[in-house]
């Protein structure tokens, strides 16, 4: 079975292609912050990220139409539960109108669905973003108008967490983890039993990442919003894509504001211990969800790879639970076996 995966992230494509379970190529495509501003819009990315993805076939030796599926990370839909859905209409429609948000992750079944009728083949995504297994407790924001709203790397986080409850001899249901996914948005999340029963929204709550502010101030918010200064667009922009290390060090390069740490600048060293010091603290939060029942804290995603980052995360989490760091993530191959359990009729596919 030859699988094509597709991971559009916010500042990288990774491509990978599966023959069952073995990868046979895996690619990651970065995208600097100039290369993505020549595009107005998410939408208009689609044929520049599309290009990359046939580029990786030929590099791979495969052609296209050898494909027998095509599988992607899904983007912000309406609140779905954990698993593989297939690629539909519906789905393509809400991705492309950004109903529920935009985030580069909405690429994913778009280039999934043109390569579908292209091709002929199925195409799926699994775990997406928009994964809602959310308590009841957990949605009410404080103010009744605004429901808290679950998005987060949930591709990774149950990937992950599946793999550090085999390392410690439980079934990822037995066991009750709090991961934490820093990438370019960082969510951290208390898994139950399986289920993600609250998580920060990672595109606005929370602890501020790479490009996103996380939690600000309401009533400084609101001011701001109301000042004149900002179009509401322009707002949402800040918030999202210029906020966090971008708004202080002009750069979402996090490998470079880590050199410049270590090389003494007082602002950068600030901004990395003010990261890791708000992720801390989310631990200590969900760790109340959990009711202080946590068998292990877990450190993944991009910035993972950063021992300083995790390292100043685990000095204040570690009294709570054992500390593992899994660097990087496991997207690609999460993708391509959510995919293969469809296709093997392991699991049917659910319908969005
Ligand atoms: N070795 C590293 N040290 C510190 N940060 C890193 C390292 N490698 C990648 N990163 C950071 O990780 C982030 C990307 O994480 P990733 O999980 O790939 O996110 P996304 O899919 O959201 O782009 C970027 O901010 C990048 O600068
Ligand atoms: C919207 C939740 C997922 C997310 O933030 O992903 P990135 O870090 O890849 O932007």
């Amino acid at each position: 079975m030859k699988i094509l995966v597709i991971n559009p992230g916010s500042t990288s494509t990774k491509i990978a292609l599966y023959d069952g379970k073995d990868s046979q190529l895996e690619k990651t495509v970065r995208h600097n912050s100039e290369e993505l501003s020549k595009y107005d819009k998410l939408a208009d990315q689609f044929e520049y990220r599309l290009g990359h993805v046939r580029d990786a076939v030929t590099e791979g030796g495969w052609n296209l139409h050898d494909l027998d599926a095509v599988v992607a990370r899904g983007g912000l839909l309406k609140p779905i539960p954990g698993g593989t859905f297939e690629v539909n209409e519906k789905m393509v429609e809400d991705l492309k109108n950004a109903r529920f948000g935009e985030h580069a992750s909405n690429l994913g079944a778009i280039m999934a669905d043109s390569l579908r009728s292209e091709l002929n083949i199925p195409a799926y995504i699994v775990d997406p973003v928009a994964v809602d297994e959310f308590d009841e407790v957990a949605r009410l924001s404080g103010m009744k108008e605004l429901e808290r709203i679950s998005q987060s790397h949930t591709l990774n986080m149950k990937s992950v967490a599946r793999e550090v409850a085999e390392e410690m001899s439980k079934s990822y249901f037995d066991a009750n983890l709090i991961v934490c996914h820093l990438g370019s948005g960082i969510s951290v999340a208390p898994h139950k039993k399986g289920q993600m029963v609250d998580v920060n929204n990672a595109n606005n709550e929370g602890p501020f990442a790479t490009e996103r502010t996380g939690t600000l101030p309401a009533y400084q918010l609101v001011r701001l919003c109301y000042s004149g200064k900002y179009s509401e667009e322009e707002m949402v922009k800040k918030v999202v894509k210029e906020g966090g290390i971008y708004s202080y060090m002009g750069t979402k390069d996090v490998v470079l504001v880590e050199e410049k740490a270590k090389k003494g600048e007082e602002r950068a060293k600030l901004v990395l211990d003010a990261m890791s010091y708000q992720v801390a603290k989310e631990v200590g939060a969900m760790a109340t969800v959990l009711e202080g029942e946590v068998d292990a804290i877990v450190i993944t995603g991009g910035m993972a790879n950063s021992s300083y980052i995790s390292g100043k995360i685990k000095r204040r989490v570690e009294f709570l639970a054992p500390v593992k760091v899994v660097p990087g993530e496991r997207e690609l191959e999460a993708l391509a076996l959510g995919a293969l359990r469809v296709l093997t009729r392991k699991e049917e596919a659910q319908v969005y």
